[in-house]
């Protein structure tokens, strides 16, 4: 016995045991030994670590790629709730892509039937499953729920934190930094106080003159372009995108409008870079590495927040830009307990930011789809001249005391709004199993509100709810949260005011010095890029109003 337990020394006893098993002689008892003994001790347990680390991840993999997506899949086909089903990691994000790509594929007759076109997933799957439906986006299941009632529930939902801000995807932070959009909760409400009060109608008024001056600068580039023809073709879409721009810079700077132009120009730059990385996976940590793209959008970003540091500085110096954005921003203001909340300088770099995000490409959309309707149903256009020469003349330029009387504009812009809402995607999150109705829905479900869908939808709008008709707007609706093109609740637009201030003055202007027909080379083609706007361009036949 002695014997045969001398022969299995300590030192293999361990490389029995870990699996190492070799034919090494024992080593005798001197020091070195003995310390290749403990380094060997180490590198086992280096090794044990190391498996049972990569055993729990791989646990952990197929516990949120498999495991959770199925009980979640289970869930809501329990409460009968159904959808494409779940596919490994990429959910149907795949469909979805092919489903957008062929949408966008061909052109549509000029009707407004245009749910097909710039939400085609939700299209196709809510003929298959039902208006409320569960489908994945990568490994984040996401539910459609289209029910008027229920989506008030969540977009009027007061802060306890059951229906977020989805959260975006990090490289969109570039183009709103951690401004309004991208926040939630306590940050999110105190920039909100603030950013409501800057808002507030009567300090939008004040920038009416603004408005106006943009909006004559644009209409005198036009009259270069008619050079003394009766008719004249253009595509508006840009021209009114760089109308918005200038709105907002000068809303924003004041008298630096021009160099805020600049910071806009460096925003529009870091735009197009985002987006060529939304449109790829994104990679957690890419962003981090200084590929060439990140270090131009590093730049980008570097030199806008120090353009605009600069502006804060020149603003606070110079009296008269007492009413622009930023010096609004800047203000202190007494919240609801009576204290002082103001916003630091970083706060405002992001909301400047956002605003030009937010407000510039809705804006233009608004009245661009606005001029495409006039053109294509002219007793609408006839209609709303009339009304703008019996307020302002032929000759007056508008001031804010008598925008409300446009009571037909009004009409033709909410249609406008309900048919060609520029914003498509509204997005929520529950942050912790909630009750929505009869629906049972658990943490961290996104929650998909198909604005467009809800605002065409014949249940709701009855049988003509394609057509455009403006007077539908003179009655009452049935649903609050049937036409929510600026959100509702909480976080309803804050530049709301600001926009449909815009509209109205620019449509006042376009239509009082011009007729409006479609072109013949206008394709009919609504598109989701960002917001909804004409995939190629809008082009329309103008003709001179003589005095
Ligand atoms: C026709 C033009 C516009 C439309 C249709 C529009 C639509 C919307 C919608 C639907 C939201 C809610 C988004 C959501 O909750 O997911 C929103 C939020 C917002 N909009 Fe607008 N918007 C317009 C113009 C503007 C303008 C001109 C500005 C500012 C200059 C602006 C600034 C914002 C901001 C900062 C938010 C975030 C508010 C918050 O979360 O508290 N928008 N907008």
């Amino acid at each position: 016995m002695r014997g045969r337990s001398r022969a299995i020394p300590e030192s293999r006893v361990y490389l029995f045991i870990h699996g190492w098993i070799t034919e090494r002689s024992p080593p005798s008892l001197n020091s070195t030994a003995f310390s290749l003994t403990r380094t060997d001790l180490t590198m086992q347990i280096l090794f044990l670590l190391l498996v049972s680390l990569l055993l729990a991840c791989i646990l952990k993999f197929i516990h949120s790629v498999m495991w959770v997506p199925w009980r979640i899949q289970v869930h809501f086909r329990r409460q009968g709730i159904n959808g494409p089903s779940y596919r490994l990691l990429l959910g149907n994000a795949p469909e979805f892509g092919r489903l957008f790509s062929e949408a966008r594929s061909k052109p549509m007759p000029f009707n407004h039937d245009v749910v097909p076109r710039v939400a085609p997933f939700y299209h196709e799957w809510s003929r298959k499953y039902g208006k409320t439906f569960l489908y994945w986006f990568g490994t984040k299941p996401t539910l459609a729920i289209s029910d008027p009632d229920m989506i008030k529930e969540v977009l009027m939902n007061t802060g306890d934190g059951s229906f977020e801000k989805a959260r975006n995807n990090p490289l969109a932070k570039l183009l709103f930094g951690q401004g309004l959009i991208g926040l939630n909760g306590d940050e999110w409400a105190h920039h909100r106080r603030i950013a409501n009060q800057a808002f507030m109608i009567e300090r939008v008024k004040c920038w009416v003159p603004g408005i106006v001056a943009s909006t004559e600068n644009m209409l005198t580039k036009w009259e270069e372009i008619r050079g003394g023809r009766d008719e004249f073709e253009m595509d508006v879409m840009d021209d009114l995108q760089d109308l918005s721009a200038d709105v907002i810079s000068k809303t924003a700077f004041g008298s630096n409008y021009e160099e805020g132009r600049r910071v806009f120009g460096l925003q529009e730059q870091q735009k197009y870079l985002a987006f060529q990385a939304l449109g790829n996976a994104y990679i957690p940590g890419f962003r981090f590495l200084p590929t060439k793209k990140n270090r131009e959008r590093w730049r980008i970003e570097k030199e806008t927040r120090e353009a605009i540091k600069n502006l804060i500085k020149t603003n606070n110096r110079v009296t008269e830009n007492s009413k622009n954005l930023l010096c609004l921003l800047m203000s202190s203001y007494k919240n609801g307990d009576g204290r002082e909340e103001t916003l630091g300088v970083e706060d405002v770099v992001d909301e400047c930011k956002t605003f030009y995000f937010a407000g510039k490409e809705t804006t233009a959309d608004l009245v661009t789809w606005a001029l495409l309707l006039l053109a294509l149903h002219q007793e609408w256009q006839d209609k709303a001249r009339e009304e703008v020469f019996s307020v302002y003349g032929r000759k007056e330029l508008p001031v804010a005391e008598k925008l409300n009387d446009l009571k037909i504009v009004n009409l033709i812009l909410n249609e406008t709004l309900r048919l060609y809402p520029p914003v498509l995607m509204l997005m929520r999150q529950t942050s912790r199993k909630v009750r929505l109705g009869a629906i049972d829905i658990p943490a961290d479900t996104q929650l998909y509100l198909p604005l467009p869908a809800v605002q065409h939808d014949t249940e709701i709008w009855g049988e003509d709810a394609n057509e455009f008709n403006p007077l539908r707007f003179n009655k009452s609706r049935k649903h609050l949260a049937s036409f929510f093109p600026f959100a509702l609740g909480p976080r309803i637009c804050v530049g709301q005011s600001l926009a449909i201030m815009e509209a109205k003055i620019a449509l006042t202007m376009i239509i009082r010095q011009y007729s409006l027909a479609v072109s013949p080379t206008y394709t009919h083609a609504p598109n989701l890029f960002i917001s909804m706007q004409p995939q190629y361009g809008a082009q329309i036949l103008f003709r001179k109003i003589s005095n």
